[in-house]
């Protein structure tokens, strides 16, 4: 774990933390791209040969029956599945609330009334990561937003384990959320099969949902097929924090995200030497204790301790950093989060942790990783629907337009374009 003064990082530190590729994604490029193409080809049977593969299971029926689903549903504890539903509802909540006016007009002059009509994606592809641990939170913040947002088929894709089942609280998430289909494959086989389709996966539109390395750049690599969200690759925190901040809770914060794979990244910046020292010895002290050893420690080798000079300075390395989820952790929050351009998720105060809104809150946890928060959102209800516009126009608005459009239309060389205006007054 880096510990140092953030205006003393070298390039190569600084490179190394802030758009680092999630795991160096062009690393595994080639590797990918040769799945994809044996799936394109050859369809169900390399699917299931990548399952044995990778998995270690031998599969037979690619798609999990509903009766499977319901049974898997049956035998979750009553207590878990009522806590899949809470959070399902929050989900659902912040989801719908996020639902534009499905169509909408204004009249920006007599006559010439323009709006936009939305309507939802006819087919989804969930990924639900299922690799070092099981995601049935997952299946809940891909599936809600689809189905809240219209889409009609929503599939879900996710690996088995060695015996060649689903995790069941997996599969009664799906259940909770509403899935049509659900896939017991995973990994780039599995992007390929929603992406390509074969007998057995439907082809989907866009694929959403996070995944490792692998998964991720399979997304990147199909998408002359499938529209996909974003890259939702190993996850990453950035705790931005003061003397204010503490110690115990922020070193807790960085070992929940290093625990999810080797590759990702736990950050914290602070004005604080004091804290610094603390979250250090925090962090060591956690990572001995914690269940996941391997990946923790592995992971580890990413983290970072920087104490910056000032508060600008952290706001300065956070935009640079566009960490996943960012954590503000200081006595002046509205200051720091007013300067905060690039995150994928915002958590604010001691009592925001980010496993709030990787579970139960209501936001999401699918979010750009390794610096794409620069460029896109965290998965919305947006992501879901598309938008036409319209324009509802009459003679006398056409009145207004006819010569701009007739000249424009002329200098451009094209005189049908012109005479399709033109013959509605002759
Ligand atoms: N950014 C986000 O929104 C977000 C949300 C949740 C989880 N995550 C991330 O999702 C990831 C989950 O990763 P995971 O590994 O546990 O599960 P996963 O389902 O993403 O990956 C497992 C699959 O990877 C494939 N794979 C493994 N090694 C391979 C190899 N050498 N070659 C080709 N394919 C290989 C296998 O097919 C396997 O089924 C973690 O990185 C976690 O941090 C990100
Ligand atoms: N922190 C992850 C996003 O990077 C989401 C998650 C799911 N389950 C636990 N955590
Ligand atoms: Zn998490």
């Amino acid at each position: 774990m880096l510990y140092k003064k953030l205006s003393e990082l070298t390039d190569e530190e600084r490179n190394k933390l802030v758009g680092r590729g999630g795991g160096d994604l062009a690393d595994v490029g080639e590797t990918v791209a040769a799945i994809l193409k044996d799936v394109k080809h050859n369809g169900d049977s390399a699917l299931r040969e990548y399952t044995k593969k990778f998995d270690g299971a031998d599969i037979e029926a690619i798609e999990v029956s509903k009766e499977e689903i319901d049974e898997a549903a049956k035998s979750v504890d009553p207590e878990l599945l009522a806590n899949l539903e809470f959070a399902a509802a929050n989900i659902r909540k912040f989801h719908e609330a996020q639902m534009p006016q499905r169509i909408w007009f204004i009249e920006v002059s007599p006559g010439i009334e323009l709006g936009q009509k939305f309507t939802a994606l006819e087919s989804v592809g969930a990924y639900v990561p299922g690799g070092r641990a099981s995601y049935p939170s997952t299946a809940l913040m891909t599936i809600v937003p689809a189905k809240v947002a219209g889409v009609k088929n929503v599939v879900m894709c996710t690996p088995p384990g060695k015996d060649g089942k689903v995790n069941p609280l997996t599969l009664a998430a799906a259940k909770v959320a509403g899935a049509d289909h659900v896939y017991k494959i995973g990994g780039v086989q599995a992007v390929a099969g929603m992406a390509y389709g074969t007998d057995t996966v439907m082809k989907v539109d866009k694929i959403v949902g996070p995944g490792n390395v692998f998964v991720t750049s399979a997304k990147m690599q199909v998408r002359d097929m499938a529209e996909i969200d974003f890259p939702a690759g190993p996850s990453e925190v950035l705790i931005i924090a003061d003397d204010s901040c503490n110690a115990r809770m922020a070193a807790s914060d960085m070992i929940a995200q290093a625990e999810h794979d080797p590759n990702a990244v736990s950050v914290i910046v602070t004005t604080s030497e004091k804290l610094a020292e603390a979250v250090k010895v925090e962090v060591l002290k956690q990572a001995k204790e914690t269940l996941r050893t391997e990946i923790v420690n592995t992971s580890l080798e990413n983290a970072a301790v920087l104490v910056a000079d000032s508060m600008e300075e952290c706001i300065v390395f956070s935009n640079e950093f566009a960490p996943e989820h960012l954590e503000i952790m200081v006595e002046d929050e509205d200051a720091v989060l007013e300067g905060i351009e690039h995150a994928g998720s915002i958590f604010v105060g001691n009592y925001a942790p980010v496993p709030v809104g990787d579970y139960a809150s209501g936001t999401n946890h699918v979010l750009p990783t390794a610096g794409y928060a620069r460029l896109y959102s965290g998965l919305n209800l947006a992501h879901f629907m598309k938008s036409a516009s319209i324009q509802r126009i009459s003679k006398q608005g056409l009145e207004t337009l006819k010569d701009p459009v007739i000249s424009l239309a002329e200098k451009e060389g094209l005189q049908g374009h012109a005479d399709s205006v033109r013959t509605r007054f002759e």
